[in-house]
């Protein structure tokens, strides 16, 4: 389904399933310091204060109470909460958790989501945690060739020397060397069609992260792949797991539940948590999970809440003139960091180098689309985080997920088209319970959609950004040398879309770009 018509879809929705009725509502829990979160194993205890976590935020300890506490796991759990709300170390604590209290190395807990960036950004919350307790944390996201995951993922057997094995014996012996994978679909699915000695025989706790994104496409047939290789393997009554096998290796086999509200259900389990800062609500995409006696957990009575400390402003110009406001803004905050959010690849591209051109306002613009080759994007978001890079122009692609510390400043160049898109591009900012902003460029008719738009995200308040006419002034002078500069460059690059592209706004006095939409990702 195409992005508008899903959105629609999305919008129609005013009957959700039962289980969705009467969530928790986490707005009404209360942080808790880790020296009173009940049954927390010290050693983990010791590497979240090492990343400087002294107490749990109220996403965490809900889903704590409802995996480690007295709920125990047997409910899958399906969280909608704001961006910044610690979502990630919701579900990464209570699994390490679980998984250090059986010491068995094979592969039992899977995280999937959408993109490498973001897996990469999971696999390190994990990595600040997981060898606290013995356990290891693999990734198969693409960074590396396939093999060179293949080695990090699949043990082989040591051979007793002067002794010759069959090498169909020793693919049967291959052993995982990680307990927990954080995966994105693609490379998920190379590893199960291609991977000797990968299983997901012994899979315990399946996270779909970003999960509405994830929903919307099929990557491969990923989702059904995964609940199909976790069902139960035979009819029998009796449950067994972790099976010693004729090698010693570990053996893990489903069977048919009989006990009351598991009938007919393999066990051992695979539990589900699914997460999103805009979870959908759409049946027809939920029963895709599976779900298991769903635990729905949300923030406040309404479908999307924003951070408590963003603080959302509006700027109104006419289309030509958003360059000269966009530079007044970034000049009046030297050194903050602050990601502009445009529609598409191409708008990003050319925002970027217009940007740069703008000699004397000194701005180091760089961009992150999906225009770029994977391992450039990495490196730009790698030099935004070390704040060797302020200013990151982005496509959609960077809108979800992003964890960046530092960013005070979010700007919608391009008006987001989706409430969705409002709620994970502005939630860039004002993360962990830190204040942030976001800004939005509007022209005159923009203004009645985005008054829509905020009502949908639950903002009552967007106030007009006052810019100083003479600061706009002397920035108005170095636009029309910048505006050259990138419409040479444009020209030289793809002479005749080049062209077709730049239109002369006579009206306004003003050049300006009309860019080709391309993606959104969000
Ligand atoms: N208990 C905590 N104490 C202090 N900081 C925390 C705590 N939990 C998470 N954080 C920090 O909060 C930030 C946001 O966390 P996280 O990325 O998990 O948010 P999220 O809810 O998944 O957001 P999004 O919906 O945008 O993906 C991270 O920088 C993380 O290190």
């Amino acid at each position: 389904m195409g992005r508008d018509k899903e959105d629609a879809a999305e919008r129609e929705i005013d009957s959700v399933v039962p289980w969705m009725r009467a969530p928790i509502d986490v707005s009404n829990v209360e942080t808790c310091a880790l020296e009173t979160l009940p049954c927390l194993n010290p050693r983990l205890k010791k590497a979240m204060e090492e990343m400087g976590i002294s107490s749990l935020f109220p996403v965490q300890v809900s889903v704590w109470h409802e995996t480690i506490g007295p709920g125990g796991f047997e409910r899958d759990i399906c969280v909608n909460s704001p961006t910044g709300s610690g979502k990630t170390l919701s579900y990464a604590l209570p699994i390490v958790q679980i998984l250090a209290s059986r010491p068995v190395r094979c592969l039992r807990a899977l995280v999937v989501l959408p993109t490498r960036d973001l897996a990469l950004q999971v696999k390190d919350v994990f990595d600040a945690i997981a060898p606290a307790v013995g356990l290891t944390v693999g990734s198969a996201v693409g960074q590396s060739s396939i093999a060179g995951e293949i080695s990090q993922l699949i043990k082989t057997p040591k051979l007793d020397a002067g002794i010759c094995f069959d090498p169909d014996d020793l693919s049967q012996n291959l052993e995982s060397a990680v307990d927990i994978l954080v995966a994105t679909p693609g490379r998920l699915m190379d590893h199960i069609n291609n991977t000797k000695g990968f299983t997901l025989e012994h899979l315990r706790y399946l996270v779909v992260d970003e999960t509405d994104r994830l929903l919307r496409e099929a990557y491969q047939s990923w989702l059904p792949t995964v609940l199909q290789l976790t069902q139960a393997s035979d009819d029998g009554l009796f449950p067994t797991a972790f099976v010693p096998s004729a090698f010693g290796a570990l053996q893990t086999v489903r069977r048919q539940s009989v006990e009351r509200g598991f009938k007919g259900k393999p066990y051992p389990r695979l539990v589900k948590m699914v997460l999103s800062a805009t979870l959908t609500q759409d049946p027809s995409k939920l029963i895709q999970l599976d779900l298991h006696h769903p635990l729905f957990m949300t923030t406040g009575g309404s479908r999307y809440r924003l951070p408590e400390k963003l603080e959302c402003l509006r700027l109104i110009c006419e289309t030509g003139m958003k360059p000269v406001y966009l530079v007044a803004l970034l000049k009046s905050w030297e050194g903050e960091k602050c990601i502009i959010f445009t529609s598409s690849v191409e708008t990003t591209r050319r925002l970027c180098k217009l940007l740069n051109f703008f000699g004397d306002a000194n701005i180091k613009a760089k961009e992150y689309s999906g225009g770029l080759n994977q391992s450039v994007r990495s490196k730009e978001l790698k030099a935004f985080r070390k704040g060797d890079i302020q200013v990151l122009v982005a496509s959609d692609a960077l809108t979800r997920g992003m964890d960046v510390k530092g960013v005070t400043n979010v700007i919608n160049y391009d008006m987001p088209p989706f409430a969705k898109t409002f709620i994970h591009r502005a939630g860039r900012t004002a993360r962990a319970g830190q204040a942030g902003r976001c800004f939005t460029l509007l022209s005159n008719h923009e203004v009645r959609r985005f008054s829509k738009l905020l009502k949908k995200v639950g903002s009552d308040s967007c106030p007009i950004y006052p810019i100083s006419p003479t600061s706009l002034d002397s920035i108005r002078a170095t636009y029309t040398p910048a505006l050259e500069k990138l419409k040479e460059l444009v020209e030289s690059e793809a002479p005749k879309k080049g062209r077709q592209a730049f239109r002369h706004n006579s009206r306004t006095g003003n050049s300006q770009t009309k860019f080709n939409k391309t993606t959104s990702d969000t």
